[in-house]
């Protein structure tokens, strides 16, 4: 799956690197994750460990969102069987199947095409009765794929809002606030719309820590953030809306509108969530990976979050550590985490969050036998087209370009210059960021 292996792999503990970064992917892969997760016997299906007796239900609907979406749709159609009434899914990934239909939306900014799919999944939703059971397929880039504009909002007022949240700096969970109070679907509308059903959704997560409300901006989760809180994120990062979306929110935040739904609201009586992939899924296969190399691993962390050049220091130094003091243990060992960095943007330069994280990891560690690679797992770091960099202190010919290069956020062009750039291609999922620090215990990197 990755190219320019070869090129890639200059040591043993770049071999090990790289298989690590192969296992978390592929154990992310949406059809891998769900068919894990899913069996069905007879009228048992098992979802998860928790067994739903079809048979109680007159039909089933499958209705969901996301970049996965119709990679999950395939694999429900084929556990359910015969048992599937009817879905609607949404996704910029669209696959072929046989009986859910897939709509195919844009991301990140929400289309034509997004906002008559989300349409037709709240129409979908809403035949349901309280014999039916609807599952709910929904990962990363539900925000944009189902847009569903609020009455009086139009799409291209939603996209140029979308667009500005996106550059504001603001955190996914402050944009989806706003999202949540501008849409008809997400803060738990879908599952409103589908009550008294009995709704289940099944999660790919690309949110650090599984906030269910913030993934996809949580259409089946109950939603405790409110107008006001929507108003103040655009205050806080200055951003002007269309007339019309502040007057809704405005209106809301006044009363005059319904919140969405939270805790207290019946529709939520008869749903529940089961994450099936998130960056830990990744980071556990990565582990086995190295162990089977014969490597020690540690996952320090799912959650790293922060400037990227700064947490490839914390990396870097736990790695001089195991080298000189054998702490917090003994090399050879592959030290494992995700999360998603961010980069303060100071030059114009080609790269992301983890090519800057392997270049000042590298600049920091103090040896050659340790080896930083780090990946976004949906095959594309920032706005670069590869999706990480992998590397030991050895590429380091020239220290003065280097530093510049980290200086104008340009670790792309110096990892692309030496073949040390880690290309995927578009991977099919995303659980944020994976990062592989090898230490050995002899010198052999060379
Ligand atoms: O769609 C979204 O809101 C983001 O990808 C987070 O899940």
């Amino acid at each position: 799956m990755i190219q320019n292996r070869t090129q890639l792999s200059t040591t043993a503990a770049h071999d090990v690197a790289l298989d690590c970064i192969e296992a978390g992917i592929a154990a992310a892969q949406p059809d891998r994750a769900l068919g894990a997760a899913l069996d069905r016997s007879g009228d048992e299906l098992t979802i998860d460990g928790s067994v739903v007796n079809l048979d109680e239900y007159t039909e089933v609907l499958v209705v969901g969102g996301g970049k996965a979406a119709a990679q999950m749709a395939r694999v429900l159609e084929t556990v359910l069987g015969e048992h599937l009434t009817e879905g609607v899914v949404v996704t910029n990934d669209p696959r072929e199947t046989e009986r859910i239909t897939v709509v195919e939306g844009a991301h990140p900014s929400p289309d034509e095409a997004g906002q008559d799919g989300a349409q037709r999944v709240l129409s979908c939703a809403e035949r349901a009765t309280e014999d039916t059971l609807v599952l709910c397929p929904i990962s990363g880039g539900g925000s944009a794929l189902l847009p569903a504009p609020v009455d009086g909002v139009s799409l291209a007022e939603l996209q140029s809002l979308t667009e500005a949240l996106l550059s504001s700096g603001a955190t996914i969970h402050e944009i989806n606030t706003v999202r949540k109070h501008l849409s008809a679907i997400k803060g738990g509308q879908l599952a409103k719309a589908a009550s008294p059903a009995t709704v289940i959704s099944l999660v790919l997560s690309d949110v650090v820590g599984n906030d269910y409300g913030v993934i996809a901006s949580g259409p089946t989760v109950p939603d405790e953030s409110t107008y006001a809180d929507a108003l103040a994120v655009l205050e806080r990062y200055d951003i002007t809306p269309a007339a019309a979306i502040r007057t809704h929110l405005e209106r809301g935040a006044a009363g005059d509108r319904p919140e969405t739904p939270d805790t207290a609201d019946p529709a939520f009586e008869r749903t529940s969530i089961h994450v099936l992939a998130d960056g830990f899924t990744a980071l556990a296969a990565a582990r086995s990976a190295a162990e089977e190399h014969g490597y020690t691993s540690v996952i320090l962390s799912s959650r790293v979050e922060g400037e990227a050049r700064e947490a490839a220091k914390t990396h870097a130094a736990i790695g001089e550590e195991t080298l000189t003091t054998g702490n917090p243990v003994e090399p050879p060992v592959v030290y494992l985490s995700g999360g998603e960095t961010t980069v303060t943007m100071h030059g114009d330069g080609v790269g992301g969050p983890n090519q800057e994280f392997v270049l000042s990891g590298i600049m920091t560690a103090d040896s050659d036998s340790i080896v930083v690679g780090s990946v976004d797992t949906d095959g594309k770091d920032g706005a670069s087209t590869v999706a990480g960099a992998l590397a030991s202190r050895v590429i380091l010919d020239d220290r003065e370009r280097a530093r510049t290069a980290l200086a104008e956020n340009d670790a792309g062009s110096y990892f692309m210059e030496r073949g040390a750039v880690v290309e995927t291609g578009p991977t099919g999922t995303n659980v944020n960021d994976l990062r592989v620090v090898v230490v050995d215990d002899d010198s052999d990197a060379s």
